[in-house]
């Protein structure tokens, strides 16, 4: 492709990726990966090329945005890109060329866009979405820029080694080097990361189960749940299974992990993972819909469980780095709805424990609303639990050192964060049901 076709080919991606965002459909990446299976032409370095100024679009729209209005222009996804150019100092010579694919020559009002950064609202220049707004700056408070900083960057690619494969320290260090592992034992003994983000499915490690791609707040979440051999577990969101599979390691293979969760294609995804992990002792139910159902099936477990986890839907807002238009998807309603779903998961949740059985509540979020504010009003419709303190937990196999600091705005709970922790951001508050109750 030539520069100019590649701009063109930017501003139509981003425009479906725009348009997706507001109507919720499809993530950015499934996207990116459609637009290019219906353009075989394009070559390696074209994909690179496009994909790389569009999610470098996402990783600081809000900023375009006031560019474009302040130059009296829609946020269009051709707007978005001039912007773009422009912030990076990038002449525009291709809009308007003779070449049969350059976008169309600049309109005055797109020449005259300005650069003056300075004068954008801070929110504007951090990339916050108003929903998010006033719950991240109660997060980070004076640390809110390098906090948003941290977020806008590229995630490394995590991975863990297996314990239950029992892969030895030569076998990794011989992983191909290409991948150039960071030695990741900060948190946990069986943490590795990468610099690059590589395909992994062509190597015999990650075929063979040996390694797993988890980042590393849900390795540590996974671990502080304590799950021990021979308990009955439940978790209760259990998506394609990171946790469980984690979760069945800490657990040698012994006792139960009840996997639940509503979406039966994740749930696949998880039967297919557990037999490549060698994890034996993960039961999959897709949970029904309707209330009766729902009921029935989780009754045999009702006040028998050891540990019960619930890594509930969220924002996502911890995981920015990874999905720069997850920013772009939510509004204040949608927040509110989510928060309400996360409330009534974990009370449901909560009845399949047993008395001295600990209950877990993890999200991939940074916002107070989907954490704390859910676990405090859990805590207090709920007498017959008590809410532990995380540091009381940083005691399971492969956990090291010291708990870490938390962001959490009370003592009790473990919110983790990319410019703190080099993680995710991610939040777990745990519950112990008293014994009798
Ligand atoms: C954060 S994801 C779980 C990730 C998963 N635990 C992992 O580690 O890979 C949240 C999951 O909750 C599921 N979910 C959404 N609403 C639910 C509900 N009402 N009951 C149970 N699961 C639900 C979603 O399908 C999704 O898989």
């Amino acid at each position: 492709m030539t520069p100019a076709a590649r701009i063109a080919a930017a501003i139509e991606l981003l425009d479906e990726i725009e348009k997706a965002m507001v109507s919720r459909g499809a993530p950015a990446d499934a996207i990116v990966a459609s637009f290019f299976r219906a353009r075989r032409y394009a070559g390696s370095g074209d994909r690179r090329a496009v994909t790389g100024l569009v999610y470098g679009i996402l990783r600081c729209r809000a900023l375009l945005v006031h560019m474009a209005g302040a130059a009296g222009l829609e946020p269009t996804a051709r707007a978005l890109v001039i912007a773009a150019l422009k912030l990076d100092g990038e002449a525009l010579d291709m809009f308007g060329t003779e070449d049969r694919f350059a976008p169309a020559a600049l309109t005055p009002a797109e020449e005259g866009m300005s650069v003056d950064v300075g004068s954008a609202p801070e929110d504007a220049r951090l990339n916050i979405p108003d929903w998010a707004a006033a719950g991240l700056h109660a997060r980070f408070g004076d640390a809110l820029a390098p906090a948003m900083t941290a977020l806008a960057e590229t995630a490394p690619l995590d991975l863990r080694i297996n314990p239950l494969k029992r892969v030895s320290e030569k076998i990794i260090n011989n992983f191909n080097n290409d991948f150039e592992l960071i030695d990741l034992k900060e948190y946990t003994e069986i943490s590795i990361r990468s610099a690059h983000h590589r395909m992994l499915t062509n190597e015999a490690l990650y075929r063979d189960g040996q390694i797993e791609v988890q980042d590393v707040a849900a390795q540590v979440a996974s671990l502080l749940v304590g799950a021990r051999p021979g308990e009955q577990v439940v978790d209760f969101c259990a998506g394609a299974g990171g946790k469980s599979l984690l979760m069945a390691a800490t657990m040698e293979n012994h006792g139960q992990i009840h996997a639940f969760d509503i979406s039966g294609k994740r749930l696949d995804a998880l039967k297919e993972r557990a037999k490549r992990a060698g994890a034996h002792n993960i039961q999959v139910k897709r949970l029904p819909f309707e209330d009766d159902e729902r009921s029935a099936l989780q009754r045999p477990l009702l006040g028998r469980m050891d540990r019960v986890v619930v890594d509930a839907p969220c924002s996502g807002s911890g995981t920015w780095r990874r999905n720069p238009d997850q920013r772009w998807r939510l509004d204040d309603a949608a927040l509110a709805e989510q928060a309400a779903l996360q409330g009534s998961i974990l009370k449901e949740a909560s009845a399949l424990v047993k008395p001295g059985g600990l209950l877990v509540y993890m999200t991939c979020s940074l916002l107070p609303a989907e954490n704390e504010a859910v676990a405090d009003a859990f805590a207090a419709d709920n007498p017959d639990f008590v809410r532990r303190d995380f540091r009381d937990f940083w005691t399971g196999p492969w956990l090291k050192g010291e708990a870490p600091a938390s962001l959490a705005l009370n003592g009790t709970d473990l919110q983790l964060a990319p410019h703190t922790h080099a993680t995710d951001g991610f939040f777990i508050a745990f519950f112990e049901r008293k014994p009798g109750a």
